[in-house]
């Protein structure tokens, strides 16, 4: 658990004083890292939700139980992933790596925007950050095929799902922009890091990684440090639609500027989970409990 980009981001954020809910797919991780958070933060700001981002009954369901405690959002971090799985479908019907690191993302945000848009202010604006990959940067958008129905590798459903966080990103600023809301969204790269997040890598991968992770990987501490820098650094205040990497905001993919392209990966996307698309979503668009 330690070894995750998220529990080290959680953690990170509780020490600066945050009051921090994990929601994930597992009870006992959960539990057994508010525990360790705790303990190591000396903080007991830290809680956890059960959340399956494969699922969106599991997504509204957090939501409703998230918007019942009447907190305020002031940041919140997309980060769950999984990297390379074998082509399998989510409750939902959905290739996993684009139901789940992407969809499941984008249903998530947008079931929270209202508060995240509540507790945002002009001088401290609400933050989104959406944890992508480097991987993007291969990726290609399959309009017509998002499922990967037509022809399937692990390899171009993730840089697809990572590419699709990108466009997603730039979309719902210019939507935030468009709205004068005091909400931003970024995206971020971590980098090459150390995490369960090889687990499904080939065998010959894995002992490469095993023998010169020390050399040539991130420790997940190091690779929640671009989330943490976009959740609360004073630079990034008022500042959205940036890709960053090692703290500092770089070029996306050309493709992911493509305008057209993040308005129409936006249409489907609601359509996909069910939301609407007139306009920028309102209060009246979501039905959670579904
Ligand atoms: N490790 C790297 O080198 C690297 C590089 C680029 C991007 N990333 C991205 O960083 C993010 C964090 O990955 P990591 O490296 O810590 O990997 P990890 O496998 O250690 O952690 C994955 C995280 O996703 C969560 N998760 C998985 N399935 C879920 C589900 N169904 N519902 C809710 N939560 C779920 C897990 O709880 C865990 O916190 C991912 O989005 C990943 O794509 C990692």
């Amino acid at each position: 658990m330690a070894r995750r980009i998220g529990y080290q981001t959680a953690k990170h954020l509780a020490r600066l004083g945050m009051h921090v809910i994990i929601a994930a797919n597992s009870e006992s991780d959960g539990q057994e890292a508010v525990r360790k958070i705790k303990e190591e933060t000396l903080t007991g700001k830290v809680e956890f939700l059960y959340c399956d981002l494969a699922s969106m009954k599991s997504i509204r369901q957090f939501v409703q139980q998230f918007r019942a405690k009447n907190c305020p959002l002031h940041v919140l971090v997309n980060n769950a992933g999984v990297m390379l799985v074998p082509e399998r479908k989510t409750e939902d019907g959905f290739e996993e790596h684009f139901g789940l690191n992407y969809l499941g993302h984008f249903l998530l945000t947008n079931l929270l925007l209202d508060t995240l848009k509540q507790s945002g202010t002009h001088s401290h604006n609400a933050r989104i950050i959406t944890v992508s990959s480097a991987t993007h940067y291969v990726g290609k958008l399959h309009l017509n095929d998002l499922q990967s129905r037509c022809s399937y590798s692990p390899h171009g459903a993730y840089a697809q799902s990572k590419l699709a966080l990108v466009l997603f990103t730039y979309r719902l600023q210019h939507l935030l922009t468009a709205i004068g809301s005091h909400v931003t969204a970024n995206v971020v790269d971590p980098g090459v890091v150390n995490t369960e997040l090889y687990k499904h890598v080939f065998w010959v991968v894995k002992v490469v990684k095993w023998m010169t992770a020390w050399l040539f990987f991130k420790t997940p501490e190091e690779g929640a440090s671009t989330t943490i820098y976009a959740a609360v650094s004073p630079e990034m205040e008022g500042a959205g639609g940036c890709y960053l990497y090692n703290e500092k905001r770089t070029k996306s993919a050309d493709v992911a500027y493509d305008e057209e392209l993040q308005r129409r990966l936006w249409t489907e996307s609601c359509k996909m989970v069910g939301i609407s698309d007139e306009g920028f979503p309102r209060r009246s668009h979501f039905q959670l409990g579904k």
